[in-house]
């Protein structure tokens, strides 16, 4: 499989390594300062560049006809324009705010976790992400999908970086030096606390699931999710 990365940084690097290992091959890195593109020798693009250069990243694809893996956070004011897009030019894209396996379980056991939880008014829910500081955007993408999570299986109405009102969900954003992902999801009562807790070791796990999400992709046309990649119910 011929594959281009858009964005050679952390993730573009790691994923470069992850792929040749799975006898890929890397025909194209794109990154900033990138002048010409040839889209006839692509067969799939990854994208993890840039808050501000994911849209155009997408946009470009869908036009050229190349399936498209993005894992790229803070650009989601943009989702269903990016929907619409691949709609129309009838491609293939997969947008997941945390590519490994382990948070794509967790995200399940968010979901279980929030639907019992949905009655007993006593625990009130709240998130921590930390990541390293080079992070651009606060909460992470994967936060605000534990939120979203939570949101459809309660009457909390939206989350909220830091202080947040009594029905939304508050979420601190912690950046402490070169920690790769941790997500925790807490519910506290006056008289105890639940908390779930994911914790990434280091980038081979985004950047597995980015790739074996590209093989997955390859002969698909639509919009598609990290759960029907996994087969996850
Ligand atoms: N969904 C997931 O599983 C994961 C998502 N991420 C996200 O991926 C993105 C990248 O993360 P890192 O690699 O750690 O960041 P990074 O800062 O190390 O790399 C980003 C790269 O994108 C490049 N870039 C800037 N503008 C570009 C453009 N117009 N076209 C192509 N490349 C461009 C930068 O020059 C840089 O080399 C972030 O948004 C991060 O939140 C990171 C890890 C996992
Ligand atoms: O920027 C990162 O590094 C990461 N970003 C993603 C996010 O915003 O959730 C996924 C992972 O936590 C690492």
């Amino acid at each position: 499989m011929n594959i281009a990365l858009f964005g050679y940084g952390k993730m573009g690097k790691m994923i470069e390594q992850i792929a040749l290992n799975r006898n890929h091959n890397i025909v194209a890195k794109i990154d900033v300062d990138t002048t010409e593109i040839n889209f006839s020798e692509i067969d799939v693009a990854i994208d993890f560049s840039m808050p501000n250069a994911a849209f155009n990243n997408i946009k470009m694809c869908m036009v050229n006809n190349i399936p498209l893996i993005c894992g790229t956070t803070g650009w989601l004011e943009d989702y269903e324009n990016a929907v619409r897009i691949c709609k129309e030019n009838n491609g293939a894209f997969i947008y997941a705010s945390n590519f490994s396996l382990g948070v794509n379980l967790f995200f399940e056991l968010n979901s279980y976790l929030a639907k019992m939880m949905g009655n007993l008014k006593q625990y009130q829910v709240s998130m921590e992400e930390i990541h390293h500081t080079q992070k651009l955007d606060a909460p992470s993408g994967t936060a605000i999908t534990l939120a979203e999570g939570v949101i459809n299986e309660t009457d909390y109405s939206g989350w909220k970086l830091d202080t947040a009102n009594a029905n939304e969900i508050p979420i601190t954003a912690k950046r402490i030096n070169d920690t790769p992902g941790t997500h925790t999801v807490n519910y506290n009562s006056e008289v105890d606390s639940i908390e779930i807790k994911h914790t990434a070791h280091n980038r081979e796990g985004f950047a597995l699931g980015a790739v074996v999400a590209a093989e997955w992709i390859l002969d698909k046309k639509g919009v598609f999710t990290m759960k029907d990649v996994l087969n996850l119910s």
